[in-house]
């Protein structure tokens, strides 16, 4: 008999090639000897053991040797879907470099592509993701149940899924189901930032047909190649997958993700009051938007006083107008404002012009909350318009439209405002509204910016003093809110738990960062930010009464009025605690296979 089948049963065997083939336990090369024997791999790869840092070295070598962003993302995917453990100690060691790659910008060009890579991006049998399309209605819940990237041990069953139907792809449009690279690409985000298990995530895409044409005659589109059902289907396919992923897992927090805005407004509405879920591009860009308006508001209030301020958003998206709800709760916390006074503050504009209740044309539900009524009549069509008649202290990009702040609008502000606030927020970078230079430039260098893609820093020329741009990533937020949100376990995620992640966010700052003007920390602290991020929602969740992790309400009940100062030994120990809960792929306790070969159940 051979070492293979002696005194091993077939099913043994069968477990035992499962484990050696799993990215989530795959060592490569750094695996020792025992463990190779263990796994049957000993003679599949060559004899050398290496250390983790070599292995590293080798690997970011080889990603550094790509020509193309794509075939970066492309490699990355590989390694991630091969050997996990390494894949995220780049990820988090490198997050500068890589998160530009596995995510924005680079995950829109891979959305755009991904019928033609996707093949290429995991070995037979390890998915990317889920795919939902209509015809799976009837078998939903098996197909959720049969999902299992991680079948070893049935504690680690999904915490989080991130779902799209792919119809509003960043600034992207449609892109059908070749929007999967968004759930996969936020997830990754939610573990390296925040230390989510990657066993416990579950990156969804809904198959519901497309209206981008030129998917629907492309050879290679792997969606269902017919156009959008309509919304009574759209929102009873939704309900069911909704209903089939609460049965199986009933603790899952669901995060919406780039529906298109009238759907995204609908589905957060309809599930926010009982279910367990946000979304993201309205919550999470709410928060991490006013996050940075916060300290941008501290830098101005010696010349602005902030409930002064006049606020012209143009673009009213989901986006735009879930930054600008958002940012009604900080005058109506922090400064006592009537939610009717701070909503006076808000101006928003579309392709149509300002929003005004008279314009005389069917506005969408979401954009009439904020439609003016004291425009006595007047109808104001361009952004220069707009600009004149508003006089903003703050403009704000949520349009798509790439280069739209250009140098007359920039100078314009700059000769309205000391300090202009001016937040190009859209994506990926050919969409942004303007750049950090452009608007250095353009305002004798006295912008307040934050952008939603990364700008490079820019030194004045005449001073030689170097500016940093904030970016108002959302990955400041939607990682820490998360992982504080499955900690706590509240039934529901409400608006005061996403302004305290913006105001956690905001404090979250170092002095040395605060001296140099920054909104946002540096992106290198960000597993640290996170987890301030998640204590702060631990607290909140506490306060008022929805957590039901008994741990949790132990330990912060009785120190919560201390804890709320998020300051002092009590605040240190639960930020200590929530980072001790953090996955983190150095750590033995995730990766022991010799105790998994001899324990686990299949
Ligand atoms: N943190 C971030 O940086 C962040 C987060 C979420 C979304 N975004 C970006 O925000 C942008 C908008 O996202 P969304 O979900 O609201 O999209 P959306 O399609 O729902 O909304 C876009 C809005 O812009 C308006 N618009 C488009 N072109 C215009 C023009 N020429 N003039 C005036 N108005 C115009 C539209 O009328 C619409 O109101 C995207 O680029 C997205 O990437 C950034």
């Amino acid at each position: 008999m051979s070492k293979y089948t002696n005194g091993s049963s077939h099913r043994n065997i069968d477990r035992i090639e499962s484990i050696s083939r799993s990215p989530y336990l795959n060592q490569g090369t750094t695996a020792p000897h025992s463990i190779r024997n263990a796994l049957h791999t000993s003679g599949l790869m060559p004899f050398a053991v290496e250390s983790v840092d070599q292995q590293k070295k080798r690997a970011l070598a080889q990603l550094r040797s790509k020509n193309t962003d794509l075939e970066k993302y492309i490699f990355l995917a590989w390694l991630r879907n091969t050997n996990v453990s390494l894949f995220y100690r780049i990820v988090i060691g490198e997050l500068e470099e890589i998160t530009p790659l596995i995510y924005t910008p680079t995950v829109g060009t891979a959305c755009l592509e991904y019928s033609h890579i996707s093949p290429f991006l995991a070995p037979p049998g390890i998915p990317d993701g889920l795919y939902l399309s209509l015809n799976d209605l009837p078998n939903l819940t098996q197909i959720i149940k049969t999902y299992r990237p991680y079948p070893y041990d049935d504690t680690l069953t999904p915490q989080i899924a991130v779902i799209t139907d792919g119809s509003r792809i960043l600034g992207l449009g449609d892109l059908g189901v070749n929007g999967m690279g968004i759930p996969v690409g936020k997830l990754q985000l939610y573990v390296a930032a925040a230390g989510i298990d990657p066993r416990r995530t579950l990156p969804i895409t809904l198959d519901l047909g497309t209206n981008n044409e030129k998917n629907l005659k492309d050879e290679f589109y792997l969606g269902l190649r017919s156009k959008r059902v309509d919304d009574d289907q759209f929102y009873s396919f939704v309900d069911a997958v909704m209903k089939s992923l609460l049965k199986v897992y009933p603790e899952l927090l669901i995060q919406f993700e780039d529906f298109s805005s009238e759907h995204a407004f609908d589905l957060l509405s309809k599930y926010r009051e009982n279910t367990f879920c946000f979304n993201d591009d309205i919550q999470g860009t709410g928060a991490v938007v006013l996050s940075g308006f916060i300290n941008a508001v501290k830098l101005v209030e010696k010349d602005v006083h902030p409930t002064k301020h006049r606020l012209l958003f143009f673009g009213a998206g989901s986006a735009g107008v879930g930054v600008a709800k958002q940012l009604l709760e900080f005058f109506k916390v922090e400064h006592g404002m009537s939610e009717e006074e701070a909503k006076r503050l808000v101006w928003l504009v579309d392709t149509k012009g300002l929003v005004t209740l008279d314009r005389g044309d069917n506005l969408a539900k979401h954009k009439v909350y904020f439609a003016r009524d004291d425009n006595d009549g007047n109808q104001f069509k361009t952004l220069e318009e707009v600009i004149e008649y508003v006089k903003p202290t703050a403009l704000i990009g949520l349009s798509s439209t790439g280069g739209v702040f250009n140098e007359k609008i920039i100078n314009r502000m700059a000769e309205l405002n000391k300090n202009p606030i001016i937040f190009p927020l859209s994506n990926p970078k050919v969409n942004a509204e303007c750049t950090f230079e452009d608007a250095m430039k353009g305002t004798d260098n006295r912008v307040i910016f934050a952008s939603g893609t990364a700008f490079p820093e820019y030194t004045v020329p005449e001073t030689g003093k170097t500016k940093y741009p904030g970016q108002g990533n959302n990955m400041y937020i939607f990682p820490g809110l998360g992982l504080g949100a499955i900690l706590a376990k509240p039934k529901v995620i409400t608006d005061k738990q996403i302004y305290i992640s913006a105001s956690a966010l905001s404090t979250s700052l170092t002095e040395e960062e605060k001296s140099l003007e920054l909104l946002y920390p540096v992106v290198s602290r960000i597993r640290h930010v996170s987890a301030q991020v998640a204590a702060a929602v631990i607290v909140e969740t506490v306060e008022e009464g929805l957590a039901r992790d008994k741990q949790i309400i132990e330990m912060v009940q009785n120190d919560i009025e201390v804890l709320k100062t998020r300051k002092g030994k009590e605040w240190d120990n639960l930020v200590k605690f929530v980072q001790e809960n953090m996955w983190d792929p150095d750590s033995e306790k995730f990766f022991n296979t010799e105790e998994l070969l001899s324990k686990s159940k299949m």
